[in-house]
């Protein structure tokens, strides 16, 4: 938190909100929401997919017609892949392509091909927008510094199973 803040602070200067335009300039920021995403994809298992025809995949045997499931959250976890996996890092994007649009696919909270989410622009657009302004506005802290649970409720969609709280204190 405290280096988006920074960033964030060094970008506003002092001007009464960040501009939609600076949010390119801060790294960090996106940082951050790819790691948010890593860890907690709100589509965890993506939408279902029917295979097309019969193939074999890691010595598997998926016939035609077979409906297929993606873990975008074992992925985004596996230790294979990522270092220090369930750590919430966002160092770790900092010198890296390694994007969240469908091209990469250690890292598809928003999905891939032809049905992958046709709302990940104007998603990410807010989101970043959002998150600069309140980190900027706001002095951000937990109100259960002792005890953050961040356990998900199952589902197609998750939800924290414990809410967030958060004490937002405005900038002088
Ligand atoms: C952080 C925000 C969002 C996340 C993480 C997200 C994630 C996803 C995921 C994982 C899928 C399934 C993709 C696949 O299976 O390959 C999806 C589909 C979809 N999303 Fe999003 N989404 C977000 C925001 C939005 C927004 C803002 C819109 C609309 C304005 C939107 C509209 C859709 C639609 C219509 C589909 C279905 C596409 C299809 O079935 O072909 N999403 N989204």
């Amino acid at each position: 938190m405290k280096e988006l803040q920074q960033e964030i602070r060094k970008i506003g200067r002092g001007r009464p909100m960040i501009p939609e335009d600076d949010i390119d300039k801060i790294p960090y920021l996106r940082a951050v929401l790819k790691e948010t995403l890593r860890l907690h994809a709100p589509a965890p298992l993506l939408l279902p997919r029917e295979s097309t025809k019969d193939v074999k995949l890691l010595g598997y045997d998926i016939p035609s017609g077979t409906q297929v499931m993606i873990n975008a959250w074992a992925i985004a976890r596996d230790p294979s892949i990522w270092e220090e996996p369930e750590e919430f890092r966002p160092e770790r994007f900092l010198n890296t392509s390694t994007d969240y649009r469908g091209l990469h696919f250690e890292l598809i909270p928003f999905g891939a091909g032809r049905r992958g989410c046709p709302g990940i622009s104007f998603a990410i657009a807010i989101a970043e927008f959002a998150l600069a302004n309140l980190v900027y506005k706001f002095e951000l802290t937990s109100a259960d510094e002792d005890s953050l649970d961040m356990t998900e409720r199952d589902g197609m969609t998750v939800k924290r199973k414990f809410p967030i709280r958060v004490i937002a204190t405005p900038c002088e």
